[in-house]
Formats: C-alpha cells, sequence, structure tokens
C-alpha cells in the first residue's frame, strides 16, 4: 500500500464499503463523500456492498447520499471487494474474519465490527461465543501507545461505540493514578447503535417515550473492551460496571463516568487537559458546563466535563460522541487516514449538528 500523497499522476486510490446498506456504511460513505481525497480524485468510492439487500440501490436505504443514490448494491463476495486498496467492512459480528483472510495482505481492512478488537480469546468466546479470529491494532488513536500503531497499518479494528467513550473519559484518570481501578459506567444510547435491522424491541412504539437499560451487570460485550483498554494504561486489572440505557433519540452516547479519588478538581482537571491538549477531536470543556448529544451529532468530537464530587470521593467525567462518528465511522475514516499517512483530521469535523 502507497501512502497517498499530492504528486501529479499517482494513481488514485479506490475504496471499498462492505455493510453499505447498514448505519455505519452509509456514516463512512457520508464522510467519504465530504474527504478532501475523494473530492480531489485522489480517493475513489468503488463497489459498494450489502447482504440480502443487494442488487438494490444505495438511495433506497440512505437518500441522504444522493451523489451516490443511484448506486447498486454489490453482494460482498471476494470478487467484489478484490481490486480495491483500502476495504471498510460494516458487517455483523462475525462476518468480517473470513472476508479479511482472503483479501491480500497489501489491502488496508478498516474492520468496524468487533471481531479483531479484543486479545483475550477467552473474553471473545465469552461473549461471542465463537472462535477467536485474532487482534489487530485498535483504532482509537487518542488512546495511548495506539496512534504509532495504526500509522502505515493495513489491519485495524475499530471500537464499539461504548468503550470509545468509556475509554477515552477514564483513561487520563487511570493512566495517572488519580483514580482506584474500579470504575463505574453509565452510558446512554440512541437506536442507531443497534443497526438498521427490523428488531421489534427497537419499533418506534417500544422506544418512543421511554427509557430502559440492558445488558447490565457485565452482561455487555463491551465490558471485555472496555476492561482491556483501560487495564493497559493501569499497574493492575481496571474493573468496569457498565450499564447501558436505551434512549428514545436516533445517535448520539452520553457517558457518565466514576470513580473513587482523592485528587482535587483541579488536579483532576489538569490530567485531563494535558493529556488531550494535542488531541484535535477531544475537547475538555471548561467549568460550568456539561456535554450533550445535542452537541456533537454528525461530528468526530469527543466532549467531556472533568469534575469532583468531593463529598462522595468521586471523580465524575461526563463525555458525548455520536455513536455513528467518532463511535464507528468517524473512527473508521480517521484511522484510515493514518493508515495511508494523509492528515488524520481530513474528511472530519468537530462542529455538529444542532438543534
Ligand atoms: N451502529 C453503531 O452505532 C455501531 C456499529 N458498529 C458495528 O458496525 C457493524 C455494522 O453495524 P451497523 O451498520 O449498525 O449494522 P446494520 O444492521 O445497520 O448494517 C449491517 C450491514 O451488514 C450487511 N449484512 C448483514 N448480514 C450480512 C451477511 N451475512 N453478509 C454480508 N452482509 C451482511 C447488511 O446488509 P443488508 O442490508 O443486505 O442486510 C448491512 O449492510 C457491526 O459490526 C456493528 O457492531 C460499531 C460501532 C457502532
Ligand atoms: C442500542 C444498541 O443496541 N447499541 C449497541 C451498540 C453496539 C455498538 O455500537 O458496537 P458494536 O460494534 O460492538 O456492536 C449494543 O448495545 O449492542
Amino acid at each position: 500500500m502507497n501512502a497517498v500523497n499530492d504528486d501529479a499522476g499517482s494513481s488514485p486510490l479506490r475504496i471499498a464499503v462492505a455493510g453499505a446498506s447498514g448505519y455505519a456504511g452509509g456514516e463512512i460513505l457520508r464522510l467519504l463523500l465530504g474527504h478532501p481525497g475523494v473530492q480531489s480524485g485522489r480517493l475513489v468510492i468503488g463497489s459498494l456492498t450489502a447482504g440480502g439487500n443487494a442488487g438494490a440501490t444505495l438511495g433506497e436505504f440512505h437518500p441522504h447520499l444522493l451523489p451516490l443514490a443511484d448506486r447498486v448494491l454489490g453482494e460482498t463476495t471476494l470478487d467484489e471487494l478484490n481490486g480495491h486498496d483500502v476495504v471498510f467492512l460494516g458487517l455483523p459480528h462475525g462476518k468480517s474474519a473470513e472476508i479479511a483472510q482472503q483479501l491480500p495482505e497489501s489491502v488496508v481492512i478498516i474492520d468496524c465490527g468487533a471481531d479483531f478488537r479484543l486479545s483475550d480469546a477467552s473474553a471473545w468466546e465469552k461473549y461471542y461465543g465463537s472462535p477467536h479470529a485474532g487482534t489487530w491494532p485498535y483504532g482509537l488513536p487518542e488512546l495511548p501507545g495506539h496512534r504509532d500503531k495504526l500509522v502505515g497499518a493495513t489491519r485495524i479494528a475499530v471500537p464499539g461505540c461504548y468503550p470509545t467513550v468509556a475509554s477515552l473519559a477514564l483513561a487520563p484518570a487511570i493512566a495517572a493514578g488519580i483514580v482506584e481501578p474500579r470504575v463505574n459506567v453509565v452510558a446512554v444510547t440512541g437506536t442507531s447503535g443497534a443497526g438498521r435491522a427490523p428488531k421489534a424491541d427497537l419499533l418506534g412504539s417500544e422506544v418512543m417515550g421511554s427509557v430502559r437499560a440492558y445488558g447490565v451487570a457485565g452482561a455487555h460485550r463491551h465490558n471485555p473492551e472496555m476492561v482491556q483498554n483501560l487495564s493497559a494504561l493501569s499497574p493492575e486489572p481496571v474493573i468496569v460496571s457498565f450499564i447501558p440505557v436505551l434512549a428514545p433519540m436516533p445517535r448520539g452516547i452520553l457517558a457518565t463516568c466514576t470513580a473513587v479519588t482523592t485528587a482535587t478538581r483541579e488536579q483532576a482537571v489538569e490530567v485531563y487537559e494535558t493529556a488531550y491538549a494535542a488531541e484535535p477531536f477531544v475537547h475538555v470543556l471548561g467549568p460550568g458546563r456539561l456535554p450533550q448529544t445535542g452537541a456533537v451529532i454528525g461530528s468526530n468530537a469527543v466532549q467531556l466535563s472533568v469534575s469532583v464530587d468531593t463529598d462522595a470521593g468521586l471523580l465524575v467525567v461526563v463525555a458525548a460522541i455520536d455513536n455513528l462518528t467518532k463511535g464507528t465511522a468517524g473512527a473508521a475514516v480517521q484511522s484510515m487516514n493514518l493508515a495511508l499517512g494523509i492528515p488524520e483530521t481530513d474528511g472530519l469535523s468537530t462542529v455538529g449538528v444542532a438543534p
């Protein structure tokens, strides 16, 4: 794989998106359509594929992607994906490994699914109930130790949406040792996190006007991913209590993360401001401001606030992301940029859509 450069005459790189009819695939395409590489012709959007909906046009699923609306979705096969320099996989868990193994090593594969995120095979088997496929560089460059592994990589595992927000909310405190290695995460999400395949419990009549927790008490498959990310920054394993909550909104995650601390607010804020000073997408909000999902929708931003509840002895970090942007497709495009050696922020914005 050659890095994209501005040399006149270098041939454009072709990008395929498998799972293009889905939410992650659609959001990748939305971001690519605004990417300077695509607009200049250095990157070209090639095959778009689906599962049972192969043969339909993209516009049937993503009418907002007008420039690609007439594209016909191909089948997700080796033949269809071969001949591309970059392949995004927006497929259900367990579907990526088979395709990935067949593509040449030189192809940059960016997997939005979970197949290659975990390094602990027993954790994978416990939560996903199938053999572990392996471990790829993890597409969360803001997490210490990961950015270097993404530069020039040809295999990248995009994090889960909840692990993205929880890990970025807690990593500085864990790495600086200002909290005990036992953390609580309560995260409210929109329904697009569950994908666009029909499910009865996601019907409007079930979701509207109601908020409900699910996957509590260690049952959610994102638990081991958060443990992996945070324990790598700590001298002892980090215990994570995670409670996901479904809210009647299409997209966005608001995570409230707490851990026991003896630090003052000033000390904690200093730790976070230092950790994220050079990060283009992570913003530590000033005093008196709290994140909200409405401020990050459509953007690749992570907004977070850092407080200390001195009576409770707790660090309280509230963080907001868009699950489909920084939580999936934005991270995928950010990872592609690093893999190809182009500016990490290309095609990505910190400006959200509101109200
Ligand atoms: N939604 C989110 O917020 C996030 C999603 N992810 C991950 O991204 C991946 C995609 O998620 P999402 O877009 O939400 O899911 P969707 O259900 O919206 O889309 C799934 C896509 O995969 C295709 N597909 C389904 N089954 C097969 C199959 N057997 N063979 C080939 N293609 C198939 C579907 O095609 P068809 O229309 O034909 O069925 C569709 O294009 C998942 O692994 C998910 O966990 C990660 C982080 C956040
Ligand atoms: C509302 C809802 O169901 N959300 C999903 C989030 C999944 C996700 O975004 O990440 P993965 O790639 O690991 O699936 C869930 O809780 O499973």
